[in-house]
């Protein structure tokens, strides 16, 4: 019997090719909606086999390549209209982190989602980005509504609680609003953790 998670899932990579639009660069990996397919997934992404399969572990990929994975129907971009209105909870990495704990950061981060672990909070969840990039890597989770103060607390901390970060490191939500429209490399936070 295949067991039903309570949401069906779409996996997307993100390659960047500077010849391409980014909106081209965006491709649909898999979807799926059974606990046996999201085990599946989640040993491809902590013990990826080069040989027997394309999906390889986050801190495998070249910079500029991002995952995500978002509930079906959302894309995992600002003007999806379940994105909007919405932001991220954003985690900036050091570049040390990548070997030792990317993987596990990104695997605790897709058991939160597909786990709908934030309860009464979980609707608000719109999906979850990792980005591989040369001046540090980063991990989101988007939620759906930037003015939802109570929701978006609650799942950065449970964000934060789960990765188990060492408590110095400072975790931003920012609405997409303001990280389309930034000047310069920083977009402000509406409150941080
Ligand atoms: C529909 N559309 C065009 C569009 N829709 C989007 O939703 C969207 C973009 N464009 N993005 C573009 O990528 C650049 C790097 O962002 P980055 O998050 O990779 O961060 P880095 O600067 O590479 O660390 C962003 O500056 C933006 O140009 C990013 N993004 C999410």
């Amino acid at each position: 019997v295949k067991h039903p998670l309570q949401n069906k899932w779409a996996l997307w990579f993100f390659k960047n090719d500077k010849t391409k639009s980014w909106q081209d660069n965006l491709r649909l990996v898999t979807s799926f909606d059974t606990v046996s397919f999201a085990i599946n997934l989640l040993t491809l992404f902590c013990c990826y086999d080069r040989v027997y399969n394309h999906i390889q572990a986050a801190s495998k990929l070249q910079s500029g390549c991002d995952y995500s994975l978002f509930k079906e129907g959302i894309e995992p971009m600002w003007e999806d209209e379940r994105n909007k209105k919405g932001g991220r909870w954003l985690v900036n990495t050091q570049k040390n982190f990548r070997q030792q704990e990317l993987d596990r950061l990104w695997l605790e981060t897709l058991m939160l989602l597909i786990g709908e672990s934030f309860g009464e909070y979980s609707e608000n969840v719109c999906g979850a980005v990792v980005q591989i990039r040369q001046k540090g890597d980063k991990l989101a989770i988007w939620t759906g509504n930037a003015s939802d103060q109570d929701a978006n607390l609650s799942i950065g901390r449970k964000f934060k609680e789960r990765l188990s970060l060492p408590a110095k490191l400072v975790i931003g939500y920012q609405a997409h609003e303001d990280t389309m429209t930034k000047t310069g490399s920083v977009t402000k936070s509406m409150f941080t953790l």
